[in-house]
């Protein structure tokens, strides 16, 4: 029986690259309405294949899935078109910010509307509620996005996604190549957004120590499988798990296996 609290299951994936290289063997979380997820790890361990996986944009990229489901809203995401995912309200912004650069800001808001009601009142009210939220867009809203900075660039990327009217947005590494101040920014929005709209979020990073203050719980991969699970306060507070696991020692060094953490809850 699915679990109706539930937005998102990801069971045991794996997944393959031209069916050859190895991405994924064994990635599992869960997200429950109107959480944020944290999906933590080194560089090449498997967020941005396991977004693509929900998403199911992997075929365009000649990966596949090989055992395990991901149901969003209780239905295999696999059966799906990603454009029929987005009408759904799975709705990914991926790495890279993708904005059209000869644009407008507000003119790349607006194509994220596509593919739903087109009647500029509607329209008009959307962009008036992002506005709300990032003001930075409605000074920049008559800028190329070509012109406009880096963190500007990505709150339009999540200002589009906002546009298809969310139930889950799937972000990667929002924070990538941003100044703290902005990163700061961009997640209490994204936060403020989770508290009032109740948007559910699932946003994979290699910052943890941004992501773990704004994410309910948090999940991390090594290597392609999910090997600890937790709240995101108690993940925040453990220090053998933030020098393991998420590239924080203080002391400057690799911590020995030895001191490898008992798993908070391990994942299968
Ligand atoms: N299009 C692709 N074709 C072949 N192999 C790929 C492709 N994309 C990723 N991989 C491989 O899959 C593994 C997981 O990569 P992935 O990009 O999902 O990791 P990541 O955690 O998102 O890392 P990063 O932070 O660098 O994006 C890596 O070994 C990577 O080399």
């Amino acid at each position: 029986m699915p679990d109706n609290d539930v937005i998102l299951a990801v069971d045991t994936i794996h997944a393959t690259y031209n069916h050859a290289i190895t991405a994924l063997h064994g990635v599992s979380f869960e997200i429950r309405r109107g959480e944020i997820l944290a999906l933590l790890g080194a560089n090449g361990a498997g967020k941005t294949t396991t977004l693509k996986a929900v998403s199911n944009l992997l075929p365009a990229e000649r990966g596949q899935i090989n055992a395990g489901t991901i149901r969003y809203d209780g239905a295999d995401v696999s059966r799906r078109k990603p454009g029929d995912l987005v009408r759904a309200g799975l709705v990914p912004v991926l790495e890279g910010r993708h904005c059209f650069k000869s644009l407008t800001v507000e003119e790349n808001l607006i194509a994220g509307g596509i593919g739903r009601s087109g009647r500029r009142a509607e329209i008009n009210q959307d962009l008036e509620r992002i506005y709300a939220y990032f003001p930075r867009l409605r000074e920049k809203r008559r800028t190329l996005s070509g012109l406009t900075s880096g963190g500007e660039q990505q709150m339009t990327a999540i200002g589009r996604a906002l546009m298809s009217r969310p139930r889950l947005l799937v972000l990667d590494e929002p924070s990538m190549g941003l100044a703290p101040l902005i990163v700061q920014d961009i997640f209490q929005t994204l936060r403020k957004l989770n508290r009032e709209t109740g948007l559910s979020i699932l946003v994979a990073e290699q910052n943890s120590a941004v992501a773990l203050r704004y994410a309910d719980h948090a999940t991390v991969l090594e290597n392609g499988v999910s090997v600890l699970a937790g709240a995101a306060a108690d993940l925040r507070q453990r220090e053998d798990v933030r020098a393991f696991y998420l590239g924080q020692s203080t002391a400057g060094q690799q911590p020995s296996p030895a001191a490898k953490p008992t798993h908070l809850h391990a994942v299968a």
